[in-house]
């Protein structure tokens, strides 16, 4: 079996302790997922771990520090399936320093109610609805749900 392309991203919410806010962001490239939503991220470069990788795409593509909370695991060691060959792994994350602004690969970025209507109706990236929803409940179960 070949092992997926490993990419990570980050739910970057207002708080960690009590999220009430998602930054979702939308892509610039490739065409196929312009004008789509996402979470920021990347792909893991050799000799990277995955932390660290997304610790520097959140610097590379919004230019803020972060901190990073729980995982949003998948149903892969690898996270989420993707389109083709790829998988991604999502942490929760915090900014701690800096103001998110869209340097890279972003025309818009947007915080979104985590238990809004407008997060549904965005225009997700196909295969990210599964993790915009495990995320949902994730908030939903530590805040008691809404
Ligand atoms: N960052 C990110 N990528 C996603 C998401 N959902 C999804 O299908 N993808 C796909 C799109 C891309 O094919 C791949 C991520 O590659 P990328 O282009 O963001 O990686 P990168 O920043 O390292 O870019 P590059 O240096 O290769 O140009 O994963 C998501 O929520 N966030």
């Amino acid at each position: 079996m070949t092992v997926p392309r490993q990419i990570v991203g980050a739910a970057i919410v207002d708080s960690l302790d009590a999220p009430r806010r998602l930054l979702a962001a939308r892509r610039t490239r490739p065409a196929a997922y312009a004008g789509q939503w996402e979470f920021p991220g990347g792909k893991v470069e050799p000799g990277e771990t995955c932390e660290d990788a997304l610790l520097r795409e959140l610097d590379e593509e919004l230019g803020v520090s972060a901190r990073l909370g729980g995982e949003i695991e998948g149903p892969l060691a690898e996270g989420w399936p993707l389109n083709g060959t790829a998988a991604m792994r999502v942490w929760f994350a915090a900014v701690a320093s800096g103001e998110p602004r869209p340097l890279q690969d972003h025309d818009q970025l947007r915080w979104v109610g985590v238990d809004s209507t407008e997060l549904l109706e965005l225009e997700w990236i196909p295969a990210d609805r599964p993790i915009v929803l495990a995320l949902r409940q994730h908030v939903a179960a530590r805040a008691g749900g809404f």
